[in-house]
């Protein structure tokens, strides 16, 4: 069993002017597995060191199963980290560097074998227990660096951006690697990570932070469907999700520019507000009913809770598998939708009605940026 708990955590770097980590709070339930991300400088890589006891708290506690875990001393914290750039010993072998930890832990030979042979196998690096890490591709490095840490039988693995020197093919299969071994042994761990995507992927929880202020802790679906304010709604998802900066008057008129909108029946009415207010409208490019050439009427089927807009279509980039397509509104606004229709940039007319269902929109208030369904 481990189940963490950070109350109430500030770090203060010495000499800085302000917290790095300003009243962090958090709970892991055993097994699971949580991704920390946010953009540079947010303050993951602090919260992860101050989780191993490379870096002292400077005021709250860090718990595990209610026991205080940020007084144990590093060395006997066991954790077992992961880096970026995999932090093997160049001049051992495979076996070795994943051994060396058990030796200076006083394993009997018999056991460290036995560890490592069994991590080995379940990484599929047995053929390669000989060889240095030169010998090697990043992905298996990482592997070996992810064996070296597994044959500790930590409590919590914690890993700062693994897969950040791997090439995207690489990155996804050792991604899976990653989720494998977490699936087999079900140890906490806390991944961090600037993928939003990779963290989508993976996490059972995302932990997402801005200037050391965590923005929302839940699962990917919360963070996705009902984010709490429209810096998680951009960050999570891409493309990011479209906004427009409108006034709302309580009859449920927005206005953008000089467009107006109807949006009766579109917006839940106990967000209708009493005097005219400035919001943001948000949905994902993903999130598109529908897609139409102003020219073809004859296509449109319009739901009553739809919300329709037309727009100048400057550019699309066929993908396969959709077509994502990039809009400028009249005052504008830039948007970006996806359609699976495959839409020839040159041939098709240029301007195109964008039907959105009332359950895709988003309101935000302009102000503190909160979603007004959540608060
Ligand atoms: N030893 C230190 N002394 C002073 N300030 C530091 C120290 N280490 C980090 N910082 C500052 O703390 C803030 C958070 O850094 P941190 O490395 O935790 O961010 P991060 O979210 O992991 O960033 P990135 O995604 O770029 O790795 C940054 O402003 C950084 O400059």
């Amino acid at each position: 069993m481990s189940k963490v708990q950070i109350e109430h955590l500030f770090k203060r770097y010495e000499n800085a002017d302000e917290d790095t980590l300003k009243d962090v709070n958090l709970e892991i339930n055993d097994k699971e597995f949580v991704s920390i991300i946010g953009p540079s400088g947010c303050g993951k890589s602090t919260l992860l060191r101050c989780f191993a006891g490379l870096e002292k708290i400077t005021r709250g506690k860090i718990l595990i199963d209610g026991e205080r875990f940020d007084t144990i001393p590093p060395q006997k914290r066991r954790i077992a980290m992961v880096f970026q750039d995999y932090a093997l010993y160049p001049h051992m072998t495979v076996y070795n560097n994943m051994a060396f930890n058990l030796k200076l832990s006083k394993f009997s030979k018999e056991e460290i074998d036995n560890k490592v042979k069994k991590a080995a196998a379940k990484l599929g690096l047995s053929e390669f227990l000989k060889r240095k890490p030169a010998q090697l591709s990043g992905g298996q490095r990482q592997r070996v660096a992810l064996g070296r840490a597994m044959v500790r039988d930590p409590k919590i693995f914690l890993m700062d951006e693994p897969l950040s020197n791997l090439d995207a093919k690489l990155r996804v299969s050792t991604r899976q690697d990653i989720i494998e071994m977490h699936r087999q042994l079900g140890t906490v761990t806390i991944y961090v990570t600037h993928d939003q995507a990779e963290a989508m992927a993976m996490s059972d929880k995302i932990l997402l932070m801005r200037d050391g202020i965590v923005q929302q802790y839940g699962s990917p679906d919360q963070l996705y469907d009902q984010p709490h304010n429209l810096f998680v709604a951009r960050f999570i998802g891409s493309p990011s999700m479209n906004i427009l900066h409108g006034t709302l008057n309580p009859k449920g008129d927005f206005s953008v520019g000089k467009t107006k909108f109807d949006l009766k029946g579109i917006i839940a009415p106990e967000l209708l507000p009493t005097s005219s207010r400035k919001v943001v409208l948000g949905f994902r490019p993903e999130k598109v009913a529908q897609v139409t050439f102003t020219n073809q009427v004859e296509e449109t089927v319009k739901h009553e809770k739809d919300f329709v807009f037309t727009a100048r279509k400057n550019l699309s980039e066929y993908m396969g598998s959709h077509t994502l397509v990039y809009l400028k509104m009249d005052d504008g606004t830039n948007i970006v939708v996806e359609t699976a229709k495959k839409i020839n940039d040159e041939k098709s007319p240029r301007s195109l009605q964008i039907h959105v269902h009332s359950q895709d929109i988003y309101f935000f208030d302009e102000k503190t940026g909160l979603n007004l369904s959540s608060i």
